[in-house]
């Protein structure tokens, strides 16, 4: 084994020596400048300047493997020994003896430039020590040991120190001569224990850490600060003891960390010594300093290994702050690295040349900082020069204190001169910060106002569109309100209106009953005196005689409501006199009312029928008109009259079976002869006692025989006289009845032993064009609107349309008529004659329009686009409707329910039995109010004033209130 240098001393000339470049190392200021000495003038004189040991330098490697050179967080100054970092924050400034790029200065350049003059003072005998230090991956393994390409610092020295490498030592050594000899030791220092690269010891097992299969490396320990029992490679080749180098340093422990790929674990040192003058070479590479996280350390044994490698920076750091400031204890036991360097630290002869390794990548700034203060702080390392008595050394004591101070002092100056900028960068950036805060307080205040501007033109264009949009439905409202009103108003009138009609109709009722009773004793008289051969010169028999003029012997006569009266008694079922306003209908009125509007038959004479039947229909339907005059009541008892001389010519009346509906189907003359027969033999049998019952069973009758007329013109449809003839004979035919509900019944010529039948439709007509225009309260004579009418339809100028004109008008709806049971046999043509006419109205007298011709089975729709057609040609482009004849209500056809109901379900047209007549209602272009009750007049109804009672009770047809009003005002007229 190799003697170690401390062992095995060799004396070396001391020729102190100046590195070329200790031109780069700090100007120090004298001690007695900053820091006077106890006796600075002597002191200034006799002793030498303390010495720097240790020399920094900085190596900024270059970006690895980067193309595109990211922007570099280190700035070089001109004189280049000063690097400026920069930080987000600011920046800060290092003063170190000098600063390489390795980018601008290779292997080469570096180690000529701030090494060579080293080695050069080892070779004559001085004692250097080159520490790489810096954080993992910053280029400390490549720069002490260089890559293919170009050789690191220790194969440059050793090319140094044994002079190879020159022309005259020839090639073929591959460029390493033969010169001084030279020992050399390599050592590891890995987790605090030091092993000799150079040794191995196959017997030993394997180690932790080491590669399997490779013998272990041998342990060493520390005695006297040197490695006991280090192997040394002697020689002076350089080339074999390079390649030996090489190869024991493949054997450190490295080991692939997040930081470098090949990172060392171990510091690795290599001690050179040159025997022949005594110098020595330290070359030390240390592991990367790095915290445990970042190197993406886990497990156990891989965070000892980190904790162990920075225990050896750390303690070098305290080391190095130790000497650096005068501390008397230097804690150079602390860790092995610092024990196997506290020569290198406390030698007088030895330097330190400290190579801070950084990166410029601005992510590892804040271990580039660190390194640099960590060199910053070596540089304040001093020590004075050696002095051989105790005088000389007190003084140097005194020296290097007072370096020692004036390094501090320097330090501190730097500092504060430091710290000068920083405030003054400082206070540049607060104002620029309160400028910037300022602008952006502005920027603020501008954004708000404009935002501000912009919500309360918002909110105003609300508002304003929201007060517009209140002002509309405030004049909507308050014109529907207007609206309301005026329909309240007109419910009040109407229903003011009703009132007075009840209590007209009660005065005629009761005027009626004391007529019938004044005929009915008139017609006693008149019997008795035939019967007792009294010639008949009294008021009834004048009247019997008007009669019999109009109606001649052997034509049927009517049948009116009075000669019910005549046949069986009805049982009357809580029906109380219509004068104390008992509105309850007994069962069997009500069966009578319904069969009375299944027909009449009327034989003989149909005009004087006519008459009849118009103006009994007058006599009832007018009742309460105001218009009522005195001409009216005359034509009435000309009615009656005539009725009554019927009686005269009596047959078999009491033969007719009052239960049963059918039978109240008879010819007018047999009815008056039944009537005055029944009436006579009665009273003469009953006496008086019976007047008052026969009393009431008229009046009802005669309330029967006045009502709804409507339900009799929509159940009951009569073929016309002519038609009857010819059908019959000469002998009227029963009427066809085309309800739904006639179907189930048995037919009236079959049931029924008398032929004759009124024609109930005029009646209904009549009473349908009465009901208008009491409904509009027109001025004119209800006889006038009744009549009206029909002297119009049958003077009007027919307008022709011809087939194609009419196939042409409604060819979409045109289909082939449907011949049903119950239809009504129409022209042999296929077509329906159809009168137009506008309902008779205030405003309108119900002026015939024209007579149209359509096919059996069109619509409504298809009607409407003829008139219409028809209307446009007279330039009268008046918009209506179609108004339901017929129905109760009289309500008009809703247009969308035109085209579902066929033009033959129009009523029947007096004279025609296939013509009917459309009655249309001109649509005002203001607001429609309801000019009409949904119900049939009062005076057709007060028989079923119960019905209509429950009705308005229950609210069908009018809103509650209304309804409410209408109950009320009804039962009160009721009650009169
Ligand atoms: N100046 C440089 N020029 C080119 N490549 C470099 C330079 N410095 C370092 N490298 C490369 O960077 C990688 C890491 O370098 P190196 O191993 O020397 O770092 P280190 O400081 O020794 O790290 P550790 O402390 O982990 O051992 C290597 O691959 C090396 O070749």
């Amino acid at each position: 084994m190799a003697p170690t240098p401390s062992s095995k001393p060799v004396p070396i000339q001391l020729t102190p020596s100046k590195t070329p470049q200790s031109k780069h190392r700090l100007h120090l200021p004298s001690v007695k400048n900053t820091h006077p000495s106890p006796n600075p003038t002597s002191a200034a004189k006799e002793t030498p300047p303390a010495e720097h040991p240790v020399e920094v330098i900085g190596r900024i490697r270059d970006y690895p493997d980067q193309k595109e050179k990211p922007f570099s967080a280190l700035q070089i100054s001109s004189n280049g020994q000063m690097v400026r970092v920069r930080t987000d924050i600011g920046y800060r400034d290092f003063t170190l003896d000098g600063v390489s790029v390795s980018e601008d200065e290779d292997l080469d350049g570096f180690y000529k430039k701030f090494v060579e003059s080293r080695i050069n003072g080892v070779k004559l005998g001085a004692k250097c020590t080159v520490m790489m230090y810096g954080p993992t991956g910053s280029g400390k393994s490549h720069t002490m040991f260089g890559c293919p390409k170009q050789p690191g610092i220790v194969y440059r020295a050793l090319r140094d120190i044994l002079g190879g490498g020159d022309e005259e030592n020839g090639e073929a050594d591959g460029g390493f001569g033969i010169g001084t000899f030279v020992q050399v030791a390599v050592l590891e220092i890995y987790n605090e224990e030091i092993y000799d690269l150079l040794s191995s010891n196959s017997s030993a097992g394997v180690s932790i850490g080491w590669p399997k299969g490779t013998p272990s490396k041998v342990r060493l320990e520390v005695m006297g600060g040197k490695a006991k029992n280090a192997t040394f490679i002697s020689g002076n080749e350089a080339g074999k003891i390079s390649k030996e180098v090489a190869r024991v340093e493949k054997r450190r422990i490295v080991k692939s960390t997040l930081c470098n790929e090949r990172s060392s674990r171990s510091h690795c040192m290599i001690i050179l010594d040159v025997p022949s003058v005594g110098g020595r070479l330290m070359l030390v590479d240390m592991a990367g300093s790095e915290n445990i996280e970042q190197a993406g350390q886990t497990g156990f044994e891989a965070k000892m290994q980190t904790a162990k490698i920075n225990q050896g920076n750390i303690a070098l750091k305290r080391v190095v702050e130790s000497i650096a400031n005068g501390d008397s204890y230097v804690p150079f036991r602390d860790s092995k690295l610092t024990m196997l360097l506290q020569d290198s630290f406390e030698d007088d002869k030895s330097k330190i040349l400290m190579i801070l390794c950084a990166s410029p990548d601005p992510k590892e700034m804040h271990k580039t900082i660190s390194t640099l203060e960590y060199g910053a702080k070596a540089k304040c390392i001093v020590r004075s020069t050696h002095t051989p008595n105790a005088k000389d050394k007190e003084h140097s004591s005194y020296t290097v204190l007072g370096s020692r101070m004036a390094a501090m002092d320097q330090f501190i100056l730097k500092l504060q001169m430091e710290n000068k900028l920083k405030e003054k960068e400082r206070d540049e950036a607060h104002k620029e910060l309160l400028r910037k805060e300022k602008e952006v307080a502005e920027l603020r205040a501008k954004l708000e106002l404009v935002e501000e501007k912009r919500l309360v033109s918002k909110d105003e264009e609300i508002s304003s569109k929201v007060d517009e949009r209140t002002q509309i439905l405030k004049a909507e409202l308050q014109k529907k309100l207007y609206e309301c009103q005026q329909m309240e108003n007109e419910f009040d009138e109407l229903g003011r209106r009703m009132e007075e009609k009840i209590l007209q109709q009660q005065v005629e009722v009761e005027m009626l009953r004391r007529r019938l009773e004044e005929i009915e004793t008139e017609l006693c008289h008149s019997t008795e005196k035939e019967h007792h051969g009294v010639a008949n010169d009294t008021v009834g028999s004048s009247f019997i005689q008007r009669l019999s003029e109009i109606y001649p012997e052997g034509e049927q006569g009517m049948v009116k409501s009075m000669d019910l009266d005549m046949g069986e008694e009805l049982p009357v079922l809580g029906v109380k006199d219509v004068r104390n306003h008992d509105v309850r209908k007994p069962e069997k009125i009500r069966n009578i009312s319904s069969m009375n509007s299944h027909g009449w038959a009327v034989e003989g004479d149909d005009t004087a029928w006519e008459k009849i039947a118009k103006r009994v229909g007058l006599s009832t339907v007018f009742e309460g008109e105001e218009h009522e005059n005195t001409e009216e009541e005359v034509e009435k008892e000309v009615v009656e009259e005539k009725v009554l001389s019927f009686g005269d010519k009596t047959d078999g009346f009491s033969d007719i079976n009052m239960s049963h509906p059918l039978n109240l189907v008879q010819t007018p003359a047999s009815c008056v002869r039944n009537m005055g027969e029944k009436n006579c033999s009665r009273k003469r049998s009953e006496n008086a006692k019976d007047a008052a019952s026969a009393r009431r069973t008229r009046i009802q009758n005669i309330f029967m025989l006045c009502g709804n007329h409507r339900e009799l013109g929509e159940h009951v449809r009569f073929p016309t006289p002519s038609k009857k003839r010819s059908e019959a004979g000469g002998t009227r035919s029963p009427p066809t009845v085309l309800s739904d509900e006639s179907a189930t019944k048995p037919n009236l010529k079959e049931l029924s032993p008398l032929q004759t039948v009124p024609q109930p439709e005029h009646r209904s007509y009549a009473s349908f064009i009465a009901e208008g225009t009491a409904r509009n309260n027109s001025a004119k004579s209800p006889n006038s609107a009744l009549l009206e009418p029909f002297s119009s339809l049958n003077i009007a100028d027919e307008q022709e349309l011809t087939d194609s004109q009419l196939s042409k008008k409604c060819s979409s709806s045109v289909k082939p008529l449907e011949l049903k049971e119950n239809n009504i046999p129409n022209d042999e043509d296929g077509l329906l004659e159809v009168y137009v006419k506008w309902e008779a109205s205030k405003e309108n007298p119900g002026k015939f329009i024209t007579k149209l011709k359509v096919l059996k089975n069109s619509s409504l729709e298809d009607l409407r686009k003829l008139i219409e057609t028809h209307l446009s040609k007279g330039n009268n482009k008046q918009e209506f409707t179609f108004l339901m004849l017929g129905d109760p209500t009289g309500a008009p056809v809703l247009n969308e329910k035109e085209a579902t109901i066929q033009a033959s379900k129009l009523p029947i047209c007096n004279s025609h039995i296939s013509s009917h007549l459309a009655c249309l209602r001109p649509i005002k272009k203001a607001i429609q109010r309801p000019n009409h009750l949904p119900f049939s007049s009062l005076e057709n109804k007060l028989s079923v004033a119960s019905n209509n009672l429950s009705m308005i009770d229950q609210g069908e047809s009018f809103s509650p209130r209304t309804g409410k009003k209408f109950s009320s005002a009804f039962v009160k007229g009721l009650q009169i």
